[in-house]
């Protein structure tokens, strides 16, 4: 078996998160900011991971630092970057068929691996997660039967 990455530990505590109030008397412009006791008190999204996963993928190939394992796939371009998302979805499709809980720990392990990949490559060519949502959206409530035979007519 591979060897995993680091076992998953505690969420990152969430930033504090505060609303910026801007006051611009005559020529004075002062930037405040104010925290939120309300919504620093509301628990974290459990997708907001990804999302944060997601700017540090575009703030990588906006910047290219070195030392990054992002940049190194970003630099290789879309045959590198492919080629590990293929190379991490058959290693997901072993997993999956891996018995008992150690191998749902395993494919859940594998995905993370596959997601991070295909977000690297979204970011590499400039695509939002914002934008594959509404494209999901956008198929909301179609059978992909449906869709099929839609498109075959
Ligand atoms: N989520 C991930 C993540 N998931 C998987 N990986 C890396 O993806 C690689 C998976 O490839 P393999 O399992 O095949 O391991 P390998 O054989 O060593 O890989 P290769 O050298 O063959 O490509 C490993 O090097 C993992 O560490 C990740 N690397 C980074 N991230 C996130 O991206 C952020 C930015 O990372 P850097 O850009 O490297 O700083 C990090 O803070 C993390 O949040």
């Amino acid at each position: 078996m591979k060897r995993l990455r680091n076992k998953p530990g505690p969420l990152p505590k969430h930033a504090l998160r505060t609303n910026i109030l801007r006051f611009q008397p005559s020529q004075i412009s002062l930037d405040v900011a104010v925290s939120d006791p309300a919504s620093e008190s509301l628990p974290e999204s459990p997708l907001e991971p990804l999302t944060r996963l997601m700017a540090t993928l575009t703030h990588r190939a906006a910047t290219r630092p070195p030392g990054s394992y992002t940049t190194k796939l970003l630099d290789g371009g879309a045959e590198k970057i492919g080629g590990k998302i293929r190379e991490e979805a058959e290693e997901l499709i072993e997993a999956v068929g891996e018995d008992g809980e150690e191998g749902r720990q395993h494919a859940i392990y594998e995905a993370g691996d596959l997601i991070y990949h295909t977000l690297v490559m979204l970011a590499y060519r400039g695509i939002t997660l914002d934008e594959v949502a509404a494209e999901l959206a956008r198929r909301e409530g179609v059978s992909g039967l449906a869709e099929k035979a839609a498109r075959k007519n």
